[in-house]
C-alpha cells in the first residue's frame, strides 16, 4: 500500500512508535553520502540461473532494503506510454481531478498537498492518484476527460503485479515457504486485493531547498510488503537511509534511470520475514541550486497482502496478525506521531 491511508486508528504497538519516533529524528537534512550505492540485479533470461537470482535478491534486500532491477521485461516505450497517461491526468484541469478525491481509508482517488509525514510534520509538495482496483467506484475519469486511462492504468498495475509476484516468491523460497506463496496472498481477484498502483507527480520550480526542511516526499518507510517504483531518466532526488547508516543521518542518492525499477522492502514484508529483511527509510529531497528544478513524475507500485490473509513468519518472532489489522496498527502510530509533532512545536 502507500502510506497514506487512514481509517479505524488502532491502538500503535510499541515497536511501531518506536519505529515512528526514529523517522521523526531523521527529518533533518543529514548528509548525501554518494559514494555508496545500491545493487542492480539482471532478470535477463540466461544472465542468471534462478537460484542465483534468488541469492542476489535476498542479499540485496537483507543488506539494502532497496536494489534496483533491469531486465525486468518492461520495454522503453510501454513505460512511455504509461507515464504519458499518467501526466496526462495531473495536466486535468483541477474541477476535473477534484470529481476524484482520495478516499484515505481505501488508498484510492486523487490527493493535492495532503500527505503529512510523521518525519517532517509538513505535507509532501506533490499531487498522487491512486488505484486499488477493488475500490475505484466513481474514481475513474471518464473517456471524454481522459480517453483510455482507465485501461492503460489497469494493464500496467497487472504488469507491475506480476514482476512484484516474480520478485516475492524468490524472497518465498528462501523464507521456506511455497513459490506461489506470496502470489495466493495478493490474489487480485479477491474483494480484498488491496495493493495500489500510484501516479505521483512532484511540482516543478516553486522548489529550491528550502532551509527547515521543505521535501518533495518526507522520510518515510512503506507499509506494503515490496515497492516497485518507475523513475524518469533525470528526474531525481529520490534518497535512501540503509538501516545500520540511521543514526549518522547519511543518505544514498537513487539514481533516477528511465531503464531499472527500483524496489524496496515494506515494513509488512519485514515483520512477515521475522525481521531478516528490512524496510529501509528513504525521501524525496528538493532541487538543489543548479539542479534541474523542473516536475518529476514516478510510479509506484505497492504489492500488499490481501486484507484477510494471515501475516506470520517462519520462527513466528511476533505473533500471528491479519494484514488488515496490521495495517491499522501502522495506521494508528503514523497518527500518534503526528499527534506527538503537533504537541511538540
Ligand atoms: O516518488 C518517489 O520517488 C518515492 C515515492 C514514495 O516513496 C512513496 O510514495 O512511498
Ligand atoms: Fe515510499
Amino acid at each position: 500500500m502507500s502510506d497514506n491511508a487512514s481509517g479505524p486508528a488502532a491502538a500503535p504497538a510499541p515497536e511501531l512508535l518506536e519505529e515512528l519516533r526514529r523517522e521523526q529524528r531523521m527529518g533533518g537534512a543529514g548528509t548525501e553520502d554518494a559514494a555508496r550505492s545500491i545493487p542492480v540485479i539482471d532478470l535477463s533470461e540466461g544472465v542468471h540461473s534462478q537460484a542465483e537470482i534468488d541469492d542476489l535478491l535476498w542479499d540485496a534486500a537483507e543488506n539494502h532494503g532497496f536494489f534496483q532491477l533491469v531486465g525486468h521485461g518492461f520495454g522503453a516505450a510501454e513505460l512511455d506510454r504509461a507515464f504519458a497517461m499518467a501526466q496526462a491526468f495531473f495536466e486535468l484541469p483541477r474541477e476535473v481531478k477534484q470529481q476524484y478525491p482520495l478516499r484515505e481509508a481505501s488508498n484510492a482517488g486523487w490527493e493535492y498537498m495532503a500527505q503529512v509525514r510523521p518525519s517532517t510534520g509538513t505535507a509532501d509538495h506533490k499531487e498522487s492518484y491512486q488505484v486499488t482496483r477493488p475500490r475505484m467506484d466513481g474514481l475513474w475519469p471518464d473517456d471524454e476527460e481522459l480517453a483510455g486511462f482507465r485501461e492503460a492504468m489497469l494493464l500496467f498495475e497487472a504488469k507491475a503485479w506480476r514482476l512484484a509476484m516474480r520478485v516475492l516468491s524468490s524472497f518465498a523460497r528462501k523464507l521456506g515457504f511455497a513459490d506461489d506463496f506470496f502470489t495466493a496472498a495478493h490474489d487480485p481477484s479477491s474483494p480484498r486485493y488491496q495493493s495500489t498502483l500510484r501516479l505521483l507527480h512532484y511540482f516543478g520550480s516553486e522548489g529550491g531547498d528550502t532551509p527547515g526542511g521543505q521535501w518533495r516526499a518526507g522520510a518515510h518507510t512503506d507499509f506494503d510488503c515490496l515497492t516497485l517504483l518507475f523513475q524518469r531518466d533525470g528526474q531525481g532526488g529520490l534518497q535512501v537511509c540503509p538501516g545500520k547508516e540511521r543514526e549518522s543521518g547519511a543518505w544514498t542518492p537513487v539514481p533516477p534511470d528511465s531503464a531499472r525499477i527500483t524496489c524496496n522492502i515494506g515494513d509488512m514484508l519485514m515483520r512477515w520475514s521475522d525481521d531478516q529483511l528490512r524496510s529501509t527509510l528513504h525521501r524525496v529531497r528538493m532541487p538543489l541550486a543548479g539542479e534541474d528544478a523542473g516536475d518529476r513524475y514516478t510510479l509506484a507500485f505497492f504489492a500488499q497482502a490481501n486484507c484477510d490473509q494471515l501475516i506470520r513468519g517462519p520462527q513466528e518472532k511476533y505473533p500471528p496478525i491479519l494484514a488488515r489489522d496490521y495495517l491499522n496498527q501502522r495506521i494508528g502510530a503514523n497518527f500518534a506521531a503526528l499527534q506527538a509533532h503537533d504537541d511538540a512545536s
